[in-house]
């Protein structure tokens, strides 16, 4: 299957990030130091490798299928287009999202399954998707989205004890049997591209547990202006906090800034494709610092200018509308003067 095996290896020459590795069964054993190389990896930069998360099988179909899937004619897939209210689940062209200042078009297009209509399958929650899809909800998506749900849920619990928040307040504000923006993602690339794939952002949404074969995804480390790759490790996830658990942890996960660009030197002869799960809150969930609930967050949320995690909005809304003004055209008129979508949480 192209694109799906590691045609050539990623180059020893170009400059990468390290991240710390998170042993997956130790963290659900509790191993108090496996814990706190968490809390610093979600703390400091927001991003981790994930080892021993038992997914592989899980994520070869979906490798497998997304590819099938996104092998479709133009035609056929866009019956399904996401379109321009914000959105997020279908599939979603090449070319109707910036990726920089200027309004340059994005050259990635993606296939989203909402964790709802997994988890509800054969009922349909949010909308309907490609035969292809419905004909693997059973054997491929809904396990994927099951297992990763568990993984972040061992991830929000911990979360929530470390920041001293009630029990089980994360997990009650990303309740699976509430109507959510949780969603699985697979994006292709075509080979030999020369400008940026996803432009730099930080996730919408809580959690993402991306699984890469080819180099491209990229961080700009806290105070520096370099973007580094992170160069894929088989059988490693990358894991990283979104916004709306920076919102709710005033600033103490970070939800750091990445993109994604061609991957580097011989690789780039091949299309890309990477596989993503995103934990969003429920759609209800007003979003704001947590402060209330946990003197660390109180704490944290003094630090900043008042109101910079009090969003006004639930999650549905929020997250529809950092959609919305992605999309161009959307956005007529907003080059050279507001800049991008892409400079993370400043109260939208
Ligand atoms: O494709 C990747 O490696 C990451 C994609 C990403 O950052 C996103 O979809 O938010
Ligand atoms: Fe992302």
């Amino acid at each position: 299957m192209p694109g799906l095996t590691i045609p050539v290896p990623f180059p020893g020459d170009v400059p990468t990030h390290p991240l710390l590795v998170i042993d997956f069964t130790l963290v659900q054993a509790g191993y108090p130091e496996e814990l706190d190389r968490l809390w610093k990896a979600a703390t400091e930069l927001g991003f981790w490798y994930l080892k021993n998360h038992s997914l592989d099988d899980e994520v070869a179909k979906m490798f497998h299928v997304c590819a099938e899937a996104l092998d479709l004619p133009l035609e056929e897939k866009m019956k399904f287009e996401q379109g321009d209210s914000g959105d997020s689940f279908g599939y979603k062209a090449r070319g109707t999202i910036a990726t920089d200042k200027t309004g340059t078009r994005d050259n990635v297009e993606f296939l989203n399954i909402s964790q709802d209509d997994a988890l509800s399958w054969p009922r349909v929650t949010h909308r309907t998707y490609p035969s292809i899809v419905n004909e693997h909800m059973e054997d491929t998506f809904v396990p994927f989205v099951r297992k990763s749900v568990d993984v972040n849920n061992t991830f929000l619990s911990f979360f929530e004890q470390r920041l001293g928040l009630p029990q089980g307040e994360f997990s009650r504000l990303h309740d699976p049997r509430r109507v959510n923006g949780g969603e699985a993602r697979c994006i292709r690339t075509p080979p030999k591209q020369e400008t940026t794939g996803v432009g730099a952002h930080t996730d919408f949404g809580s959690l993402a547990i991306v699984h890469n074969r080819l180099g491209g995804l990229q961080v700009m480390p806290p105070g520096t202006d370099q973007w580094l790759y992170i160069k894929p490790v088989p059988g490693y996830a990358v894991c990283n906090i979104g916004d709306t658990l920076a919102i709710f942890s005033a600033g103490i996960l970070r939800s750091n800034v990445h993109r994604v660009m061609p991957p580097p030197g011989e690789q780039s002869q091949f299309p890309r494709y990477s596989i993503t799960f995103f934990t969003r809150p429920d759609y209800e969930v007003v979003l704001r610092a947590l402060r209330d609930q946990s003197p660390l967050i109180a704490e944290a949320a003094a630090k900043v200018p008042e109101g910079q995690y009090e969003t006004g909005s639930t999650a549905g809304e929020w997250v529809a509308r950092r959609i919305r003004n992605l999309r161009l055209k959307n956005r007529e008129g907003w080059f050279g003067s507001q800049g991008t979508e892409h400079e993370g949480v400043k109260g939208r």
